[in-house]
């Protein structure tokens, strides 16, 4: 359809190119000349000293990962949606197509069943009809009490469901509305009903019983596959209809969303490729089942916040405009419940909100593995019809037969499914590699951002957990980069210079722990090509609704970042390659149970109790080198003459991690608190510090 009067009257969405866009080129240009007068410089003076390598190689890193930066800032672009139109424009809600929303779960104790069961229920609540939304839980845990927790929510969401749309609810995560200080006054029977069936179910975690009635024989039948031999590794596959929308009614009549648990075969001896398996597990069911042509990706630790997110993703779809290779409309990750100055920079604003505004702009986003709207299409590759009027398949006995079928651990040997079909496997970040792969094989996508946050989740809030998730992450993305598809052989050439750097800035992530590791130890004169960095990358912080204090200690999480896990990270990586030790999922904590702890957290102060980490040892080790560096050249200033002439932005710079590492030395010496830094690692890292001064003293006596 070509743009007449009316479509233009009447956007669906619209797309405006960033208004900064040539003052960034401009920034990016001056850059690059500084950058390579800098590297000029290097290679001019180049010395066979031992200190000019490591430093000439961070140079070399910072430079190109600053260069692949500029890629997102190449054409940014800022799309907003208006899904009041959708009407209007003569589509109408008994034509939108059916939405299979799938939420995963993988272990009842990082991830409380009663999470998951919020994060269903927020979908279910969905402005959108009924009938045409069915939510599927994958549950890699193979826990009976997650399966109990939903035969309650099943129950829940017959008066919850109808509840949000009567009184309008905007958070519709039951445990988000009832936790904010203004409820409905019709709220009060509901919540009490909330509070009841959140205490079974933490009783049942907490005690192993069974605490739900069933409701009937098929429920029985369920439950008796957890025989004594069932564990989370091995065990059959169970599924469950909990809810079906052709036959259940909520309270007041109208028909209820599908709901249906699925925990997929496991055996030890077939690798069952964790999320990206599960994901793949669940387009296969659904396509039994319900079979809708739009498939939403939820993590068990994300709530909808805004009904209408289904309906904005639709004014691209159903765009008569929309390209026919549009695979997905990504909503960023959005995070509450941090602290005011999040410590741990665990929000990513870059990742997650800044770098896909810009991607957006070329090919589109990366996949950022939950919010996202896929059209099925893209994922089985096969031809589907985007208006499905009625569901095309039933939920009944022979499909469950298939549904049992296609969950079968072995039902993928030999089929494309993780190769070309599906969630991709062989990365750790399934979602970022799915999209990538998505991109290179032509496909585009959208990104969504409408204010409030329609998406909101769960962040680590303790530092060890933030630095297992950095450090799962940048495994995954070595694998990416040291796979077939490396982003600049494969990617570049498949999709295009700018999306092949974007996707290579995150590839290289490890690499970050050169310059920074390097800096943190060899303090030298040469931080200039960093040091610009920071005013420019403040200033877009600062656009994207951020504070300068979380700016701060988003860039201090980068330099711890840079001395623990991004090192470790390669370390692993390179053993798994040797075939020394294979790599895991590590889930991410979402309990929040030690109240100590969670008062620290909340008032910002560092947690370095929960364990001897080896995280932790490094980084300790960085801060007491760059106190006593610090501390010895501010003396040597004093007495010597023409030292700090030479030494300034030595000194500076130790100066700079020293104020950065401030945390640390209070955990070291001042607090006594649970959140100390353990005894154990104080020792360690102190005799650490020792040898690398014994060996810098060897050096340069040399
Ligand atoms: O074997 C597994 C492992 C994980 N999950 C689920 O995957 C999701 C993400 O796991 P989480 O521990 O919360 O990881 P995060 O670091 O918070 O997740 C980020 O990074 C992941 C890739 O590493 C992406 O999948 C996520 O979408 C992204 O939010 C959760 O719902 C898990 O239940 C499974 O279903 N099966
Ligand atoms: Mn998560």
């Amino acid at each position: 359809m070509a743009d007449t009067e009316e479509t233009k009257a009447l956007p669906l969405h619209t797309c405006h190119p960033d208004p900064l866009t040539s003052l960034t080129r401009t920034h990016a240009l001056l850059h690059t000349c500084a950058t390579l007068a800098v590297l000029h410089h290097r290679l001019r003076h180049l010395s066979p000293s031992l200190l000019h390598l490591p430093l000439l190689l961070s140079d070399l890193v910072l430079a190109f990962m600053w260069a692949f930066n500029q890629a997102f800032h190449a054409r940014r672009v800022r799309r907003l949606t208006f899904p009041e139109n959708l009407p209007r424009r003569g589509v109408r809600a008994h034509q939108w197509p059916s939405l299979d929303v799938f939420v995963c779960t993988a272990d009842p104790r990082k991830e409380p069943p009663m999470g998951v069961v919020n994060t269903a229920l927020s979908a279910m609540a969905f402005d959108y009809p009924a009938g045409k939304v069915n939510v599927y839980v994958s549950d890699d845990g193979g826990c009976r009490v997650t399966l109990l927790a939903f035969a309650e929510a099943a129950r829940f969401a017959r008066h919850w469901v109808p509840f949000c749309r009567e009184v309008g609810v905007r958070e519709r995560s039951p445990e988000a509305y009832f936790a904010a200080p203004r409820a409905h006054p019709n709220s009060v029977e509901i919540k009490a009903m909330y509070e009841r069936m959140k205490e079974k179910v933490d009783r049942a975690m907490e005690t192993g019983q069974e605490i739900a009635e069933m409701n009937g024989p098929d429920e029985h039948k369920t439950f008796s596959k957890w025989t004594a031999d069932f564990t989370r590794e091995d065990h059959p596959t169970v599924i469950q209809i909990l809810l079906d929308s052709e036959r259940d009614v909520d309270v007041v009549g109208h028909a209820m969303p599908s709901l249906i648990y699925v925990s997929r075969e496991k055996r030890p001896c077939v690798h069952h490729h964790f999320k990206a398996g599960a994901l793949n597990a669940l387009t296969r069911v659904s396509a039994t089942m319900t079979n809708a042509p739009i498939i939403l990706t939820l993590d068990c630790d994300m709530n909808c916040n805004d009904p209408q997110a289904p309906q904005r993703a639709l004014c691209h779809f159903l765009d008569p405009d929309a390209p026919p290779n549009l695979a997905y409309v990504q909503f960023p990750q959005h995070f509450r419940g941090m602290d005011e100055n999040d410590i741990y920079g665990c929000e990513w604003k870059g990742p997650f909100q800044i770098n896909p505004i810009g991607m957006d702009g070329l090919r589109g986003p990366d996949f950022e593995g939950t919010g996202c709207f896929f059209r099925r299409r893209a994922l089985h590759r096969e031809p589907l019809l985007l208006n499905s009027k009625e569901r095309d398949r039933n939920i009944d006995a022979s499909n469950l037969d298939m549904a049992h079928r296609v969950t079968r651990c072995t039902y993928e040997n030999g089929t494309k499914w993780g190769a070309t079909m599906g969630f991709r496997y062989g990365s750790l970040v399934e979602d970022y590699f799915t999209g990538y792969r998505l991109h290179c094989e032509g496909w585009v996508s959208v990104f969504c951002d409408p204010q409030p946050p329609a998406f909101v989740g769960d962040a680590p809030c303790n530092l060890q957990d933030s630095l297992i998730q950095c450090m799962r992450w940048s495994i995954g993305l070595l694998e990416v980069l040291f796979s077939k598809y490396n982003t600049i052989a494969f990617g570049v050439k498949n999709i295009n210079l700018l999306m092949g750097m974007c996707y290579s800035h995150y590839a290289f992530w490890a690499f970050w722990s050169i310059p920074i590791t390097t800096y943190a130890f060899l303090p030298q004169l040469a931080l200039l090509i960093g040091v610009p960095m920071f005013p420019k990358d403040l200033f877009i912080f600062l656009r994207a609704n951020g504070t300068i204090r979380r700016w701060w200690n988003n860039q201090r999480m980068w330099m711890i970042r840079g001395v623990t896990c991004f090192p470790l990270a390669s370390i692993q990586f390179f053993f798994q390659n040797c075939g020394i030790s294979g790599s895991t999922f590590n889930l991410t904590g979402k309990a929040r149970h030690d109240d100590e702890q969670s008062d620290r957290y909340a008032r910002g102060i560092f947690e370095f109790g929960t364990v001897s980490s080896p995280f932790f040892v490094s980084l300790a080790t960085v801060a007491m080198i760059n106190l006593v560096a610090f501390w010895v050249g501010l003396v040597r200033a004093v007495l010597e003459e023409g030292y700090f002439d030479s030494m300034f932005v030595q000194v500076v710079l130790c100066g700079f991690v020293v104020v950065n590492c401030w945390p640390v030395y209070e955990a070291m010496v001042v607090r006594k608190d649970g959140g100390r830094l353990p005894g154990e690692v104080k020792r360690v890292s102190f005799f650490m510090a020792l040898v690398i001064f014994a060996i810098a003293y060897l050096v340069s006596s040399m």
